[in-house]
């Protein structure tokens, strides 16, 4: 199995809170993996540290890319994401303004940033550029089954739409690895259940590594082949599904008890 991801003795400190303590984990190519864990318990600011929102405080982060490993530990968001990490927030961020289509073009035309000149001079391979992003962009829409809404505002669309949306638009940007928080919040179980087999088709069709903070049980344990769980900063049990339903500790953390009884 290939390296993805390795995570060493990762800790991020809050004041005097630490909230992720010495976390390690590697993750392998093609996985999916869950990260879950009570209300609190770092899985956020686990993800902010692997996506360079906020860096660590101690340990590092490294990303094999194409071009080789990568410390990532002190880069900035959009540096990690040039490195083709892609992630959705907890609270839906996209331009709701916008349409479904615009948000996918946005993401995608970010991959030729590079290419300002062209750009500028309207040079032919710019034509070609916007005709392939263009349908790079319907295609991607027809997979996410969001082509009837196109053309709408996102705001204007039902919530677990605009879950979808913002799933195509991190994968519009080509990642390698995707990381997604809470992908089923707010999700009635129908939503929850076709959320689960597009996830399943992303990582298959793709070939995207996969990484996800769910709350939704049903979800986690249906999908992910793998999960690590996290209380108050440790990870304190990783497993197949099997195991994690039935690890003591783990049943401890989430009903809250301190004895074993
Ligand atoms: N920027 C910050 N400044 C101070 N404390 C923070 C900050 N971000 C998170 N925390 C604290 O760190 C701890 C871990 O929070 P985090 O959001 O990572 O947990 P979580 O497992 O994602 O929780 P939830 O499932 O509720 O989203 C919490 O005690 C939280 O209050």
């Amino acid at each position: 199995m290939t390296k993805q991801l390795v995570i060493d003795h990762v800790s991020k400190v809050f004041g005097g809170l630490k909230a992720v303590a010495d976390v390690s984990l590697t993750i392998n190519q093609g996985a999916l993996i869950a990260l879950i864990g009570p209300n609190g318990a770092g899985k956020t600011t686990l993800f902010n540290m692997l996506t360079g929102e906020s860096g660590p405080t101690t340990g590092k982060i490294t990303l094999s890319t194409a071009s080789g490993d990568v410390d990532i530990s002190k880069k900035k968001a959009y540096q990690v994401a040039k490195l083709g990490v892609a992630r959705t927030f907890q609270n839906i961020r996209l331009f709701g303004a916008m349409s479904v289509k615009e948000n996918v073009l946005v993401a995608r035309t970010h991959l030729y940033h590079e290419d300002f000149l062209g750009t500028v001079l309207r040079l032919p391979q710019f034509y070609q550029r916007e005709h392939d992003v263009g349908a790079a962009a319907d295609e991607l829409l027809d997979f996410f089954d969001l082509t009837a809404v196109a053309d709408e505002p996102t705001a204007s669309l039902p919530y677990g739409t605009q879950r979808r949306v913002e799933i195509v638009r991190a994968v519009a940007t080509k990642p390698q690895l995707l990381f997604l928080d809470e992908p089923a919040a707010g999700m009635n179980p129908e939503e929850t259940a076709d959320l689960s087999r597009l996830i399943a088709r992303v990582r298959e069709h793709f070939g995207i590594t996969v990484v996800l903070i769910e709350h939704d049980m049903s979800l986690v344990m249906n999908l992910a082949e793998y999960i690590y769980v996290l209380d108050h900063g440790a990870m304190i049990a990783k497993g197949t599904p099997q195991v994690i339903q039935r690890d003591p500790q783990v049943i401890r953390a989430y009903l809250g008890g301190d004895s074993d009884a």
